[in-house]
């Protein structure tokens, strides 16, 4: 079985190992680096994988998933450059870094995949969006693409798309997150028990969500049929467009696309 190090055990690399455990790989055939001697210790109790120093990961993995923030790329690739050769995979989940960073920074030929994924890999549900670098050959995009595949979707898209497939799905739970609290406040405003109000909206946002994945209709169809004439969801519609909701998500996603780009070239050499 491959053995995959992840480098940074934080939010997403915690998200993936624990999605590589549930979708029926070993503890033993995974490893993680972290700088935090209690965030190790508290993965280990969790998930009983062992947190390791990064030459060893470097030694035993297969792949090496770097999952740090943007911000702390570099003492990491100062670490790595030492210790891998084009034997190696690594694989970036770094929002807005490009894999020309790495290349420039390692020894030539490494191979590097770029993937932005997002957290639903907890239950499975990822959308992750591969790209391979230089060096990458169809091999290594097809043991990523196995690796993710066991924690939900996987497409491919050149790398110059990456910022915007960051902005949509990477950060995407984020803002359907951010419509369900709404939507439970507006249950409190309208003086349901919060506990309702939950219930009423998480099991909406599941069926909707099962909905769209499941039937071939666009979602403006499947919002028509909500939508009765001199119904009431037409009021509401009529307050969003109103609110500029749509506007606002388009600049919202331009925004995080933009930021992306930012990240990506702080790294510039
Ligand atoms: N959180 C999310 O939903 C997503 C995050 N990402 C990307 O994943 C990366 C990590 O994001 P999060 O998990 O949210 O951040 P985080 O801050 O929760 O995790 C980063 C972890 O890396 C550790 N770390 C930092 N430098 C280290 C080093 N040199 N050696 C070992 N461990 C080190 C930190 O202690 C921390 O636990 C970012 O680059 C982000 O762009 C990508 C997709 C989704
Ligand atoms: O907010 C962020 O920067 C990361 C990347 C995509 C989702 N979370």
């Amino acid at each position: 079985m491959t053995t995959i190090a992840v480098l940074g055990a934080g939010k997403i690399g915690e998200a993936l190992l624990s999605g590589l455990l549930h979708g029926g790989r070993s503890a033993s055939d995974l490893l993680f680096t972290e700088r935090h001697p209690e965030r190790a210790a508290e993965l280990t109790e969790r998930y009983g994988i062992v947190g390791v120093e990064v030459a060893e990961a470097a030694k035993r993995a297969d792949v090496l998933v770097v999952a740090v923030k943007p911000q702390d790329i570099e003492p990491v690739l100062d670490e790595l450059a030492p210790l891998v050769g084009t034997d190696s995979l690594v694989v970036s989940l770094c929002a807005g870094l490009p894999t020309s960073l790495y290349e420039r920074r390692l020894p030539a030929g490494v191979p590097v995949v770029r993937v932005m994924p997002n957290t639903p890999m907890v239950v499975n549900e990822a959308m992750s969006a591969v790209s391979p670098g230089t060096h990458a050959r169809p091999e290594h995009v097809a043991l990523v693409t196995e690796m993710l595949s066991s924690v939900g979707q996987v497409i491919e898209v050149p790398e110059r798309q990456q910022d915007a497939v960051t902005a949509l799905s990477g950060s995407g739970p984020a803002y359907f997150f951010f419509l369900v609290e709404a939507m439970i406040d507006a249950g409190i405003l309208l003086g349901l028990p919060r506990a309702v109000a939950e219930k009423l909206i998480v099991q909406s946002a599941v069926g909707a969500a099962k909905m769209l994945a499941e039937s071939d209709e666009h979602p403006v169809i499947l919002r028509e049929a909500v939508t009765s004439p001199a119904g009431t969801t037409i009021n509401a519609i009529r307050e969003l467009e109103k609110h500029g909701v749509r506007a606002a998500l388009l600049a919202a996603i331009e925004a995080a696309r933009d930021r992306s780009v930012e990240l990506g070239k702080a790294h510039e050499g």
